[in-house]
């Protein structure tokens, strides 16, 4: 199976990134097509102008609807005549943005099913609403936050994105059984993690972990996974949980 990206920015070396190690090597195997566009191809004013002030006044500069009609309706023509291996003709188009629904692990896996994901990188104050509801016409959109912080660009939030998803394909990470035990695959974080030397700055491991019981390391494992979330991330555990794994660290 293999995943079609497009990315459209102002900054396409920005995403540079993406032909280094893992994602490169899934692009030299077939298993991601990445494309990288230059929003500014899509402004035909001698000045390629992509910004303007904001109506209604109000700091900053916000993206012009016209270049990202041009640029998001060359990707959609990407996807016609239908392929031959059916895929579907249109993406899911992906907005970053610091107002829109959380990213999670979740909708990573669901983003790592489709076989055609478009990202539209928006930089300065935004990009004019009307851009939102042209898209929406015309594929389907989700407008995804990393987190609740600013950033300049949608350009940090792509490369973190499409490492999410891309990292899930098969055949892109090498040993897959990685992907099981890690942070916020069942909804708990990652338990501590141990190498050679067994003493090191007057710190042992835990002895369970140097011992061959695979049952007692499992549950010794899955224990500190519920003590890391429950002094991290309770909001990640069922209210109860939350309060009965951290009164379990009080007694200690
Ligand atoms: O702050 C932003 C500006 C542009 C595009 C995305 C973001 C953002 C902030 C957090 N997640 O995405």
């Amino acid at each position: 199976r293999s995943l079609r990206l497009d990315v459209v920015s102002i900054f396409p070396e920005y995403l540079a990134p993406l032909d280094l190690s893992l994602i490169g090597k899934a692009r030299r195997d077939g298993l991601i097509d990445l494309h990288v566009h230059d929003l500014r191809d899509f402004a035909h004013d001698r000045h390629r102008t992509v910004d303007d002030s904001p109506y209604g006044g109000g700091a900053g500069m916000v993206m012009k609807p016209g270049p990202w009609s041009e640029a998001l309706g060359h990707v959609l023509a990407q996807g016609s005549p239908p392929a031959e291996d059916h895929q579907p003709r249109v993406p899911t188009l992906i907005i970053p943005g610091p107002g829109g629904e959380p990213f999670t692990q979740q909708i990573a896996r669901e983003l790592s099913e489709e076989p055609w994901l478009a990202f539209a990188c928006g930089r300065y104050e935004g990009i004019d609403e009307r851009v939102y509801e042209w898209a929406g016409e015309r594929m389907p959109v989700r407008v995804l936050s990393l987190g609740d912080y600013v950033l300049n660009g949608g350009e940090v939030a792509v490369l973190a994105m499409v490492e999410a998803v891309a990292r899930l394909l098969p055949g892109v990470i090498g040993n897959v059984e990685s992907l099981v035990e890690e942070s916020h695959e069942d909804g708990l974080l990652e338990y501590p993690v141990y190498t050679k030397p067994a003493e090191w700055d007057g710190r042992a491991v835990p002895d369970v972990l140097l011992g061959g019981n695979h049952r007692a390391i499992a549950a010794w494992r899955r224990e500190q996974r519920i003590q890391r979330t429950a002094q991290r991330r309770p909001d990640l555990l069922p209210p109860t949980a939350a309060t009965s794994a951290l009164s379990g660290l009080e007694e200690r």
